[in-house]
Protein backbone atom coordinates (compact mmCIF):
# COMPACT_ATOMS: atom_id res chain seq x y z
CA UNK A 1 0.00 0.00 0.00
CA UNK A 2 1.31 3.22 -0.61
CA UNK A 3 2.91 5.69 2.00
CA UNK A 4 0.84 8.95 2.35
CA UNK A 5 3.55 10.17 5.06
CA UNK A 6 7.05 9.59 4.71
CA UNK A 7 8.31 6.75 7.04
CA UNK A 8 4.83 5.36 7.90
CA UNK A 9 2.77 2.62 5.72
CA UNK A 10 -1.24 2.80 6.18
CA UNK A 11 -1.13 -0.67 7.27
CA UNK A 12 1.48 0.23 10.03
CA UNK A 13 -1.07 2.61 11.26
CA UNK A 14 -1.97 1.04 14.20
CA UNK A 15 1.40 -0.42 14.75
CA UNK A 16 2.63 1.10 17.85
CA UNK A 17 6.10 0.35 17.91
CA UNK A 18 6.22 1.60 14.77
CA UNK A 19 4.79 4.77 15.69
CA UNK A 20 6.59 5.40 18.81
CA UNK A 21 9.96 4.95 16.78
CA UNK A 22 9.04 7.48 14.38
CA UNK A 23 8.19 9.75 17.19
CA UNK A 24 11.76 8.97 19.35
CA UNK A 25 12.91 9.70 15.87
CA UNK A 26 11.64 12.85 15.79
CA UNK A 27 12.64 14.23 19.35
CA UNK A 28 16.01 13.13 18.63
CA UNK A 29 16.51 15.22 15.69
CA UNK A 30 15.55 17.93 17.47
CA UNK A 31 17.34 17.33 20.30
CA UNK A 32 20.77 16.99 17.97
CA UNK A 33 21.19 13.40 18.75
CA UNK A 34 22.88 11.58 16.12
CA UNK A 35 21.16 7.85 14.60
CA UNK A 36 23.29 5.92 16.22
CA UNK A 37 21.25 7.51 19.90
CA UNK A 38 18.41 6.30 17.87
CA UNK A 39 19.98 3.02 17.28
CA UNK A 40 20.36 2.33 20.50
CA UNK A 41 16.90 3.60 22.03
CA UNK A 42 14.44 2.41 19.06
CA UNK A 43 14.27 -1.05 20.42
CA UNK A 44 14.43 -2.59 24.21
CA UNK A 45 17.85 -3.78 25.23
CA UNK A 46 16.78 -7.05 26.04
CA UNK A 47 13.16 -8.87 25.83
CA UNK A 48 12.71 -12.40 27.14
CA UNK A 49 9.97 -14.65 26.21
CA UNK A 50 8.99 -17.01 28.37
CA UNK A 51 6.48 -20.51 28.14
CA UNK A 52 4.47 -20.91 31.37
CA UNK A 53 3.16 -24.57 31.98
CA UNK A 54 -0.03 -24.09 34.52
CA UNK A 55 -2.05 -26.87 36.07
CA UNK A 56 -5.74 -25.62 35.31
CA UNK A 57 -8.44 -26.51 37.71
CA UNK A 58 -9.71 -29.28 35.37
CA UNK A 59 -6.31 -31.40 35.80
CA UNK A 60 -4.93 -30.24 32.35
CA UNK A 61 -1.41 -28.31 31.99
CA UNK A 62 -2.18 -25.17 29.63
CA UNK A 63 1.01 -23.45 28.50
CA UNK A 64 0.74 -19.50 28.33
CA UNK A 65 3.17 -17.24 26.58
CA UNK A 66 4.77 -14.14 28.03
CA UNK A 67 7.03 -11.60 27.96
CA UNK A 68 9.52 -9.53 29.94
CA UNK A 69 11.18 -6.28 27.75
CA UNK A 70 13.82 -4.19 29.35
CA UNK A 71 14.25 -0.93 27.22
CA UNK A 72 16.89 0.59 28.48
CA UNK A 73 19.24 0.65 31.80
CA UNK A 74 21.18 3.29 31.38
CA UNK A 75 20.08 5.56 34.08
CA UNK A 76 18.81 2.64 36.56
CA UNK A 77 17.03 -0.23 37.11
CA UNK A 78 13.91 -0.85 34.54
CA UNK A 79 10.72 -0.48 36.12
CA UNK A 80 7.11 -1.11 34.51
CA UNK A 81 4.14 -3.23 34.87
CA UNK A 82 2.62 -6.60 34.06
CA UNK A 83 -0.30 -6.95 31.60
CA UNK A 84 -2.68 -9.97 31.52
CA UNK A 85 -4.90 -9.64 27.91
CA UNK A 86 -5.61 -11.88 25.40
CA UNK A 87 -4.27 -9.21 22.93
CA UNK A 88 -0.80 -9.03 24.39
CA UNK A 89 2.11 -9.50 22.05
CA UNK A 90 5.87 -8.82 21.45
CA UNK A 91 5.83 -5.94 19.50
CA UNK A 92 3.18 -4.47 22.48
CA UNK A 93 5.31 -5.17 25.42
CA UNK A 94 8.29 -3.64 23.26
CA UNK A 95 6.58 -0.70 22.72
CA UNK A 96 4.54 -0.25 26.30
CA UNK A 97 8.79 -1.03 28.03
CA UNK A 98 9.74 2.29 25.72
CA UNK A 99 6.56 3.77 27.07
CA UNK A 100 8.14 3.05 30.12
CA UNK A 101 11.63 4.63 29.59
CA UNK A 102 10.12 7.76 28.37
CA UNK A 103 7.79 8.53 31.57
CA UNK A 104 10.40 7.78 34.26
CA UNK A 105 12.33 10.34 32.03
CA UNK A 106 9.31 12.94 32.29
CA UNK A 107 8.81 12.36 35.64
CA UNK A 108 12.73 12.35 36.67
CA UNK A 109 13.15 8.82 38.56
CA UNK A 110 16.18 6.98 38.80
CA UNK A 111 14.80 3.99 36.24
CA UNK A 112 14.70 3.00 32.80
CA UNK A 113 11.73 1.59 31.06
CA UNK A 114 10.65 -1.89 31.14
CA UNK A 115 7.24 -3.99 30.72
CA UNK A 116 5.98 -7.33 30.97
CA UNK A 117 2.56 -9.22 29.81
CA UNK A 118 1.02 -12.55 29.54
CA UNK A 119 -1.15 -13.70 26.53
CA UNK A 120 -4.26 -15.20 28.83
CA UNK A 121 -7.76 -13.81 29.77
CA UNK A 122 -8.37 -13.43 33.58
CA UNK A 123 -11.66 -13.23 33.05
CA UNK A 124 -11.84 -16.85 32.62
CA UNK A 125 -9.42 -18.07 35.03
CA UNK A 126 -10.19 -19.18 38.77
CA UNK A 127 -8.23 -17.87 41.61
CA UNK A 128 -5.80 -20.61 41.98
CA UNK A 129 -4.75 -20.79 38.02
CA UNK A 130 -4.56 -17.22 38.13
CA UNK A 131 -1.87 -17.85 41.30
CA UNK A 132 -0.08 -20.68 39.68
CA UNK A 133 0.22 -18.35 36.45
CA UNK A 134 1.74 -15.64 38.37
CA UNK A 135 4.04 -17.87 40.70
CA UNK A 136 4.92 -19.52 37.27
CA UNK A 137 5.53 -16.17 35.30
CA UNK A 138 8.03 -15.01 37.94
CA UNK A 139 10.08 -18.67 38.24
CA UNK A 140 10.27 -18.01 34.25
CA UNK A 141 11.35 -14.35 34.18
CA UNK A 142 13.80 -14.82 37.68
CA UNK A 143 17.22 -14.69 36.27
CA UNK A 144 16.47 -10.61 34.42
CA UNK A 145 14.37 -9.20 37.40
CA UNK A 146 14.59 -8.21 40.92
CA UNK A 147 14.82 -5.03 43.24
CA UNK A 148 18.45 -3.43 41.39
CA UNK A 149 17.56 -5.09 37.91
CA UNK A 150 13.75 -4.48 37.01
CA UNK A 151 10.98 -4.06 39.22
CA UNK A 152 7.59 -5.01 37.74
CA UNK A 153 4.37 -3.71 38.94
CA UNK A 154 0.15 -3.67 37.83
CA UNK A 155 -1.16 -3.19 34.75
CA UNK A 156 -4.06 -4.15 32.94
CA UNK A 157 -6.14 -6.72 34.53
CA UNK A 158 -3.42 -7.20 37.50
CA UNK A 159 -3.62 -6.27 41.07
CA UNK A 160 -2.29 -5.88 43.53
CA UNK A 161 -3.14 -9.64 44.63
CA UNK A 162 -1.14 -10.86 41.77
CA UNK A 163 1.85 -8.34 42.66
CA UNK A 164 1.67 -9.89 46.22
CA UNK A 165 2.04 -13.62 44.86
CA UNK A 166 4.78 -12.78 42.65
CA UNK A 167 6.21 -11.49 45.47
CA UNK A 168 6.54 -14.29 47.51
CA UNK A 169 7.41 -16.06 44.83
CA UNK A 170 10.26 -14.30 43.85
CA UNK A 171 10.91 -14.23 47.88
CA UNK A 172 11.29 -18.03 48.13
CA UNK A 173 13.56 -18.08 45.84
CA UNK A 174 15.95 -15.45 46.91
CA UNK A 175 15.69 -16.98 50.49
CA UNK A 176 14.27 -13.77 52.37
CA UNK A 177 11.01 -11.45 52.20
CA UNK A 178 11.79 -8.74 49.19
CA UNK A 179 9.42 -6.44 49.23
CA UNK A 180 11.39 -3.90 47.35
CA UNK A 181 11.37 -6.44 43.81
CA UNK A 182 7.92 -5.35 43.11
CA UNK A 183 5.02 -2.78 43.57
CA UNK A 184 1.73 -2.07 44.02
CA UNK A 185 1.85 -4.15 46.79
CA UNK A 186 -1.22 -4.90 49.41
CA UNK A 187 -0.19 -2.27 52.14
CA UNK A 188 0.04 -5.10 55.03
CA UNK A 189 3.20 -6.53 52.47
CA UNK A 190 5.03 -3.13 52.06
CA UNK A 191 2.74 -1.64 49.32
CA UNK A 192 2.48 2.34 49.38
CA UNK A 193 -0.36 4.66 50.85
CA UNK A 194 -2.12 6.25 47.76
CA UNK A 195 -0.91 3.41 44.83
CA UNK A 196 -3.57 1.95 43.96
CA UNK A 197 -5.27 5.51 43.10
CA UNK A 198 -1.81 7.01 41.64
CA UNK A 199 -2.41 6.85 38.01
CA UNK A 200 -5.68 8.44 38.54
CA UNK A 201 -4.47 11.17 40.91
CA UNK A 202 -1.67 11.86 38.59
CA UNK A 203 -4.18 12.30 35.82
CA UNK A 204 -6.44 14.54 37.49
CA UNK A 205 -3.49 16.67 38.38
CA UNK A 206 -3.21 17.30 34.90
CA UNK A 207 -6.31 17.73 34.14
CA UNK A 208 -6.39 20.75 36.52
CA UNK A 209 -3.11 21.65 35.09
CA UNK A 210 -4.49 21.68 31.02
CA UNK A 211 -7.92 23.17 32.35
CA UNK A 212 -5.90 26.38 33.51
CA UNK A 213 -4.79 26.34 30.39
CA UNK A 214 -7.99 26.74 28.91
CA UNK A 215 -10.19 28.58 31.28
CA UNK A 216 -12.24 25.89 32.14
CA UNK A 217 -13.82 25.31 35.49
CA UNK A 218 -13.80 22.04 36.61
CA UNK A 219 -17.36 22.94 38.25
CA UNK A 220 -18.71 23.34 34.61
CA UNK A 221 -16.87 20.66 33.30
CA UNK A 222 -19.09 17.45 31.39
CA UNK A 223 -15.89 14.22 31.26
CA UNK A 224 -15.63 11.42 29.39
CA UNK A 225 -13.75 8.80 30.82
CA UNK A 226 -13.36 5.42 28.46
CA UNK A 227 -12.44 2.26 30.38
CA UNK A 228 -13.66 1.44 34.21
CA UNK A 229 -10.30 -0.02 35.39
CA UNK A 230 -7.44 1.02 38.02
CA UNK A 231 -6.99 4.01 36.27
CA UNK A 232 -10.56 5.15 34.95
CA UNK A 233 -13.21 4.43 37.69
CA UNK A 234 -10.91 6.41 40.36
CA UNK A 235 -10.43 9.26 37.60
CA UNK A 236 -14.25 9.07 37.26
CA UNK A 237 -14.79 9.26 41.04
CA UNK A 238 -11.89 11.98 41.47
CA UNK A 239 -13.85 14.19 38.82
CA UNK A 240 -17.77 13.62 40.10
CA UNK A 241 -16.23 14.41 43.91
CA UNK A 242 -14.87 17.83 42.26
CA UNK A 243 -17.95 19.00 41.13
CA UNK A 244 -17.73 17.51 37.57
CA UNK A 245 -20.07 15.62 35.60
CA UNK A 246 -19.15 12.34 34.77
CA UNK A 247 -21.54 11.81 32.00
CA UNK A 248 -20.01 9.06 29.97
CA UNK A 249 -18.20 5.63 30.98
CA UNK A 250 -17.34 2.23 29.72
CA UNK A 251 -15.34 -1.19 29.91
CA UNK A 252 -14.81 -3.91 27.18
CA UNK A 253 -18.64 -4.85 26.90
CA UNK A 254 -19.91 -1.38 25.94
CA UNK A 255 -21.01 2.52 27.80
CA UNK A 256 -23.12 4.43 29.79
CA UNK A 257 -24.11 7.73 28.87
CA UNK A 258 -26.23 10.25 30.79
CA UNK A 259 -26.52 13.72 29.76
CA UNK A 260 -27.23 14.40 33.75
CA UNK A 261 -24.38 12.70 35.06
CA UNK A 262 -23.83 8.90 35.80
CA UNK A 263 -24.01 8.03 39.70
CA UNK A 264 -20.56 7.25 40.08
CA UNK A 265 -20.71 5.67 44.02
CA UNK A 266 -23.62 3.27 42.78
CA UNK A 267 -21.22 2.05 39.93
CA UNK A 268 -17.82 1.94 41.78
CA UNK A 269 -19.80 -0.15 44.02
CA UNK A 270 -20.73 -2.50 41.42
CA UNK A 271 -18.07 -3.06 39.16
CA UNK A 272 -15.97 -5.98 38.98
CA UNK A 273 -12.13 -6.54 39.86
CA UNK A 274 -11.87 -6.49 36.32
CA UNK A 275 -13.35 -2.65 35.41
CA UNK A 276 -16.51 -4.27 34.49
CA UNK A 277 -19.84 -2.75 35.32
CA UNK A 278 -22.12 -2.03 32.10
CA UNK A 279 -23.49 -5.81 31.56
CA UNK A 280 -25.33 -4.92 34.57
CA UNK A 281 -27.26 -2.38 32.40
CA UNK A 282 -29.62 -2.63 29.29
CA UNK A 283 -29.77 0.75 27.77
CA UNK A 284 -25.85 1.21 26.53
CA UNK A 285 -23.84 2.97 23.60
CA UNK A 286 -20.98 1.95 22.18
CA UNK A 287 -17.11 2.42 23.26
CA UNK A 288 -16.98 4.61 20.11
CA UNK A 289 -19.93 6.36 20.40
CA UNK A 290 -18.57 7.26 23.70
CA UNK A 291 -15.64 8.49 22.45
CA UNK A 292 -17.84 11.27 20.11
CA UNK A 293 -20.13 12.23 22.81
CA UNK A 294 -20.20 16.11 23.75
CA UNK A 295 -17.98 16.80 26.76
CA UNK A 296 -15.36 19.00 27.80
CA UNK A 297 -12.36 16.73 29.20
CA UNK A 298 -12.23 12.99 27.52
CA UNK A 299 -10.01 10.13 29.03
CA UNK A 300 -9.11 7.08 27.45
CA UNK A 301 -8.23 4.79 30.03
CA UNK A 302 -8.67 1.50 28.27
CA UNK A 303 -6.57 0.21 25.72
CA UNK A 304 -4.51 1.04 22.66
CA UNK A 305 -5.53 2.57 19.38
CA UNK A 306 -8.87 3.98 20.06
CA UNK A 307 -8.62 7.78 18.64
CA UNK A 308 -7.57 7.64 15.07
CA UNK A 309 -7.87 9.04 12.11
CA UNK A 310 -11.53 7.65 11.79
CA UNK A 311 -12.66 9.58 14.64
CA UNK A 312 -10.55 12.57 15.57
CA UNK A 313 -12.65 14.37 13.54
CA UNK A 314 -15.84 13.92 15.23
CA UNK A 315 -14.23 14.06 18.76
CA UNK A 316 -15.84 17.44 20.55
CA UNK A 317 -14.14 17.42 23.74
CA UNK A 318 -11.72 20.59 24.46
CA UNK A 319 -9.18 18.46 26.30
CA UNK A 320 -8.01 14.96 26.22
CA UNK A 321 -5.62 13.56 29.19
CA UNK A 322 -4.38 10.32 28.04
CA UNK A 323 -4.65 7.79 31.42
CA UNK A 324 -4.39 4.72 28.91
CA UNK A 325 -1.20 3.77 26.90
CA UNK A 326 -1.10 4.33 23.48
CA UNK A 327 -5.06 5.57 22.79
CA UNK A 328 -4.02 7.87 20.45
CA UNK A 329 -2.26 7.34 16.74
CA UNK A 330 0.08 9.60 15.39
CA UNK A 331 -2.34 10.91 12.51
CA UNK A 332 -5.35 11.27 15.49
CA UNK A 333 -2.70 13.56 17.35
CA UNK A 334 -2.37 15.99 14.43
CA UNK A 335 -5.58 16.13 13.78
CA UNK A 336 -6.32 16.96 17.55
CA UNK A 337 -3.65 19.01 17.99
CA UNK A 338 -4.59 21.25 14.40
CA UNK A 339 -7.89 21.40 15.75
CA UNK A 340 -6.89 23.28 18.87
CA UNK A 341 -7.32 19.91 20.94
CA UNK A 342 -5.69 20.15 24.55
CA UNK A 343 -3.94 16.57 23.91
CA UNK A 344 -1.76 15.79 27.24
CA UNK A 345 0.17 12.47 26.07
CA UNK A 346 0.33 9.67 27.83
CA UNK A 347 4.14 9.20 28.47
CA UNK A 348 3.06 12.58 31.07
CA UNK A 349 -0.53 12.26 31.81
CA UNK A 350 -0.26 8.58 33.43
CA UNK A 351 3.09 9.16 34.67
CA UNK A 352 1.43 9.14 38.78
CA UNK A 353 1.31 5.74 38.68
CA UNK A 354 4.89 4.51 38.31
CA UNK A 355 6.15 7.75 40.61
CA UNK A 356 4.20 6.22 43.40
CA UNK A 357 5.83 3.13 42.55
CA UNK A 358 9.16 4.47 43.13
CA UNK A 359 7.78 6.02 46.22
CA UNK A 360 7.09 2.66 47.70
CA UNK A 361 10.24 0.94 46.16
CA UNK A 362 12.16 3.94 48.22
CA UNK A 363 9.90 3.07 50.96
CA UNK A 364 10.65 -0.46 50.99
CA UNK A 365 14.35 -0.08 50.35
CA UNK A 366 14.51 2.79 53.71
CA UNK A 367 12.01 0.44 55.48
CA UNK A 368 10.06 3.73 56.80
CA UNK A 369 6.65 4.16 55.49
CA UNK A 370 5.17 7.56 54.45
CA UNK A 371 1.48 8.94 55.29
CA UNK A 372 -1.18 9.22 52.37
CA UNK A 373 -0.83 13.13 52.74
CA UNK A 374 3.00 12.91 52.57
CA UNK A 375 2.51 10.48 49.01
CA UNK A 376 0.13 13.01 47.84
CA UNK A 377 2.03 16.01 48.67
CA UNK A 378 5.11 14.36 47.00
CA UNK A 379 2.97 13.54 43.87
CA UNK A 380 1.46 16.92 43.45
CA UNK A 381 4.86 18.23 43.04
CA UNK A 382 6.72 15.62 40.96
CA UNK A 383 3.28 15.84 38.52
CA UNK A 384 2.99 19.42 37.94
CA UNK A 385 6.18 20.28 37.18
CA UNK A 386 6.58 17.68 34.57
CA UNK A 387 3.29 19.13 33.03
CA UNK A 388 4.89 22.21 32.80
CA UNK A 389 8.14 20.99 31.94
CA UNK A 390 6.33 19.70 28.97
CA UNK A 391 3.66 22.21 27.89
CA UNK A 392 6.88 25.01 27.84
CA UNK A 393 8.64 22.54 25.60
CA UNK A 394 5.47 22.20 23.18
CA UNK A 395 5.58 26.29 23.43
CA UNK A 396 8.75 27.08 23.29
CA UNK A 397 9.43 24.44 19.93
CA UNK A 398 6.26 24.39 18.65
CA UNK A 399 5.14 21.41 18.65
CA UNK A 400 2.65 18.82 19.79
CA UNK A 401 2.08 18.10 23.42
CA UNK A 402 3.25 14.72 22.02
CA UNK A 403 6.82 15.30 20.56
CA UNK A 404 7.62 17.92 23.37
CA UNK A 405 7.18 14.75 26.05
CA UNK A 406 8.97 12.78 23.89
CA UNK A 407 11.78 15.16 23.69
CA UNK A 408 11.75 15.63 27.69
CA UNK A 409 11.14 12.05 28.26
CA UNK A 410 14.20 11.09 25.99
CA UNK A 411 16.75 13.58 26.93
CA UNK A 412 18.13 11.74 30.63
CA UNK A 413 18.48 8.22 29.16
CA UNK A 414 20.49 9.74 25.89
CA UNK A 415 22.69 11.22 28.41
CA UNK A 416 22.92 8.48 30.45
CA UNK A 417 24.20 6.25 27.66
CA UNK A 418 26.12 8.67 26.09
CA UNK A 419 28.49 9.37 29.73
CA UNK A 420 28.47 5.21 30.01
CA UNK A 421 30.31 5.22 26.85
CA UNK A 422 27.04 3.32 24.69
CA UNK A 423 26.91 5.21 22.70
N1 LIG B 1 -2.69 0.49 36.57
C1 LIG B 1 -1.75 1.41 36.45
O1 LIG B 1 -1.07 1.77 37.41
C2 LIG B 1 -1.49 2.07 35.13
C3 LIG B 1 -2.27 1.82 34.03
N2 LIG B 1 -2.02 2.49 32.86
C4 LIG B 1 -2.79 2.23 31.67
O2 LIG B 1 -4.17 2.54 31.88
C5 LIG B 1 -4.97 1.70 31.04
C6 LIG B 1 -5.96 0.97 31.91
O3 LIG B 1 -5.24 0.20 32.87
P1 LIG B 1 -5.87 -0.25 34.26
O4 LIG B 1 -6.94 0.69 34.65
O5 LIG B 1 -4.75 -0.50 35.16
O6 LIG B 1 -6.48 -1.64 33.83
P2 LIG B 1 -7.70 -2.44 34.48
O7 LIG B 1 -7.48 -3.85 34.12
O8 LIG B 1 -7.88 -2.09 35.90
O9 LIG B 1 -8.95 -1.87 33.67
C7 LIG B 1 -9.03 -1.95 32.27
C8 LIG B 1 -10.35 -1.35 31.82
O10 LIG B 1 -10.34 -1.31 30.38
C9 LIG B 1 -11.47 -2.01 29.89
N3 LIG B 1 -11.15 -2.68 28.64
C10 LIG B 1 -10.38 -3.79 28.45
N4 LIG B 1 -10.38 -4.15 27.16
C11 LIG B 1 -11.15 -3.21 26.52
C12 LIG B 1 -11.54 -3.02 25.17
N5 LIG B 1 -11.16 -3.89 24.23
N6 LIG B 1 -12.34 -1.95 24.88
C13 LIG B 1 -12.75 -1.09 25.85
N7 LIG B 1 -12.41 -1.23 27.14
C14 LIG B 1 -11.63 -2.27 27.47
C15 LIG B 1 -11.80 -3.03 30.98
O11 LIG B 1 -13.15 -3.49 30.86
C16 LIG B 1 -11.55 -2.19 32.23
O12 LIG B 1 -12.67 -1.37 32.51
C17 LIG B 1 -3.98 0.79 30.30
O13 LIG B 1 -3.64 1.35 29.07
C18 LIG B 1 -2.78 0.78 31.22
O14 LIG B 1 -1.59 0.44 30.55
C19 LIG B 1 -1.05 3.45 32.78
C20 LIG B 1 -0.28 3.75 33.85
C21 LIG B 1 -0.37 3.03 35.08
O1 LIG C 1 3.98 1.37 38.51
C1 LIG C 1 4.82 1.00 37.70
O2 LIG C 1 5.96 0.70 37.99
C2 LIG C 1 4.50 0.90 36.23
C3 LIG C 1 3.12 1.32 35.82
C4 LIG C 1 2.93 1.03 34.36
O3 LIG C 1 3.05 -0.09 33.93
C5 LIG C 1 2.64 2.12 33.44
O4 LIG C 1 2.80 3.29 33.79
O5 LIG C 1 2.26 1.82 32.29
Amino acid sequence: MAADKPGIENNDKLDILKSTQIIIKNALDKLGYSDEVYELLKEPLRIMTVRIPVRMDNGSIKIFTGYRAQHNDAVGPTKGGVRFHPSVTEKEVKALSIWMSLKCGIVDLPYGGGKGGIICDPRDMSFRELENLSRGYVRAVSQIVGPTKDIPAPDVFTNSQIMAWMMDEYSRMDEFNNPGFITGKPLVLGGSHGRESATAKGVTICIYEALKKRNIDIKDAKVVVQGFGNAGSFLAKFMHDAGAKVIGISDAYGALFDPNGLDIDYLLDRRDSFGTVTKLFKNKITNKDLLELDCDILVPAAIENQITEENANKIKAKVIVEAANGPTTLEATKILTDRGILLVPDVLASAGGVTVSYFEWVQNNQGYYWSEEEVEEKLQKVMVKAFNNVYETAQTRKVDMRLAAYMVGVRKMAEASRFRGWI
